[in-house]
């Protein structure tokens, strides 16, 4: 399992191997293992998945303290960028984003921790994304960023994409008060 840092402090990009023969191809999807190197130890409880038709928008999406969720993501089919925006106060990269194409060719996965908004775009259709997370889903303490956000100036790759209702009211970063920090 190869993996990749960003200029973000704490996102991590893993590239599995995937061993092909002529019956189809095996890949680990996840190993605690993953982690050792970088001296975190994250718990998962809950696996999501989500399939979405080409050029869905989901997000930007957090759950606040004390459920504040880590996310290790990646798409089973079709091809997605995927988002990471830092909301700690305190960080050197307070409101910088990474993006992370995401498929299902190199299998890649995405380590999005705990005091990021998160959000993804698809390239194709039916892109299966699945994501495994370190807390369990809380309505109440759910909140966002508007997508669009001028202030984080998201690269989307796509123009017009699909949003929620719900996604296209959320608020813009001025307005935001992080409740998370480094
Ligand atoms: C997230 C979640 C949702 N739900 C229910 C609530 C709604 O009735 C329905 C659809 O939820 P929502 O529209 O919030 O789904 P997404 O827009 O895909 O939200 C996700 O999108 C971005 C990319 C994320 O990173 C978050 O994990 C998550 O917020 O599933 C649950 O029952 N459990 C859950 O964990």
């Amino acid at each position: 399992m190869e993996s990749k840092t960003y200029p973000i402090e704490g996102l991590i990009e893993f590239i599995p191997r995937v061993f092909k023969d002529d019956r189809g191809f095996f890949l680990e999807t996840f190993s605690q293992k993953m982690f050792e190197p970088f001296g975190i130890d994250p718990v998962f409880v809950q696996d999501n998945q989500s399939v979405s038709k080409k050029g869905v928008l989901r997000g930007l999406h957090f759950q606040k303290p004390p459920f504040a969720q880590g996310k290790l993501v990646r798409v089973a089919s079709g091809k997605a960028i995927d988002i990471a925006v830092d909301l700690r106060r305190g960080s050197a990269t307070y409101g910088q984003y990474v993006s992370c194409l995401l498929d299902s060719e190199r299998h890649n996965m995405f380590w999005v921790p705990p005091g990021f908004a998160h959000g993804f775009v698809t390239l194709e259709e039916n892109t299966t994304f699945l994501y495994k997370c370190t807390d369990y889903y809380q309505q109440a303490a759910e909140g966002g960023i508007l997508w669009n956000d001028p202030q984080i100036g998201i690269d989307w790759g796509i123009s017009d994409p699909l949003v929620s209702a719900k996604d296209e009211v959320l608020p813009l970063l001025k307005d935001f008060d992080s409740p998370f920090s480094v």
